[in-house]
């Protein structure tokens, strides 16, 4: 595996691996193996693969964790070593966002509300630096976890306004959640949570399946949201940013279940660490 920080070299080490398909699976790194999922899944679709690291400034708020972020590069190249990706692509923010950077890619519509309002300025971080990714690497595929569902909503309109075609739309691919044993999705963060933490952060998912099987018993979806959070701050958590019902597809607010596919999305605090996650209703 080759670990390229230069965008130059980037390209010439693109050019060099020559005819087959290439996929993509971008990362901030501290790879778990909800991350291994994603690159496992790239080599069924693409002869080659590449990961791309890096904790990009522009989608953390000013009093977010990103110097506290997980940085353990080492650690994360033996593993996709082992797994045998050809190319890591880890650029310093520099190399990112040289002196006078000054474009921004907003995406309005499915990145209203939920982590939206909750982390202004976030999706603009992330559409942009994903547009970067996918014009540098110019992977044929790309990967992307069903944890981050807003997230993913926002990367596929981005990629079908912006007309792109290395990756085009459907050549984005989203993959479903992977949990530790008592269900708690994993997640970079959750190398924050303390072990009594840890054991608290179990209710989430928990209260969440609860709540989509009230809601499946014909609870109304706002007494079911009322409960789920309810349950969530007596379980040790310290406050809930949204739990919301929303359409799976357009992220439009629902406040009943219809006949279209409908996900329960919810982001709550442990002391200071906020863990998301999601699930079909
Ligand atoms: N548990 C998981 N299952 C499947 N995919 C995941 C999981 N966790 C993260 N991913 C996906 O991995 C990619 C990189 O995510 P990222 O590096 O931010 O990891 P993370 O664990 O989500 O970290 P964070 O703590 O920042 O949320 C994203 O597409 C994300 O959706
Ligand atoms: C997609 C991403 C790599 C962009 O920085 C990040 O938001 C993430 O890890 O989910
Ligand atoms: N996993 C999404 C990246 C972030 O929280 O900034």
């Amino acid at each position: 595996m080759q670990t390229i920080n230069r965008l130059d070299e980037l390209r010439k080490a693109r050019a060099a691996l020559g005819g087959g398909k290439l996929a993509l699976v971008p990362t901030m790194g501290a790879l778990h193996q909800g991350h291994m999922a994603l690159v496992r899944e790239a080599r069924r679709h693409a002869q080659h693969v590449a990961v791309s690291i890096f904790v990009n400034p522009r989608q953390f708020g000013a009093n977010e964790d990103l110097d506290a972020y997980p940085r353990q590069l080492a650690a994360d190249q033996a593993l996709l070593e082992a797994e045998g990706v050809d190319l890591l692509w880890a650029p310093l923010p520099a190399e990112m966002y040289p002196e006078g950077y000054a474009t921004n890619i907003s995406v309005t519509g499915v990145s209203e509300g939920l982590c939206g309002a909750a982390r202004p300025g976030h999706f603009d971080g992330v559409a942009t630096v994903v547009c970067k990714l996918f014009n540098q690497v110019l992977p044929d595929v790309a990967l992307f976890g069903e944890k981050d569902w807003q997230q993913l909503a926002v990367i596929r309109r981005m990629a079908r306004d912006l007309d792109l075609s290395r990756p085009a739309v459907g050549d984005i691919l989203g993959l479903p959640t992977v949990r530790e044993a008592d269900g708690l999705a994993m997640s970079s963060r959750n190398a924050y949570l303390s072990p009594t933490e840890r054991e608290q952060a179990a209710a989430l998912p928990r209260a969440m399946k609860e709540a989509i099987s009230t809601m499946g018993r014909g609870t109304p979806v706002s007494a079911a949201l009322t409960d789920l959070v309810s349950t969530l701050v007596a379980g040790g958590f310290s406050s809930v940013d949204y739990a919301e019902v929303r359409d799976a597809d357009s992220l439009q607010p629902l406040t009943e279940l219809g006949a279209g596919a409908a996900r329960l999305l919810v982001a709550a605090r442990i002391g200071s660490t906020r863990l998301i996650d999601n699930m079909a209703v």
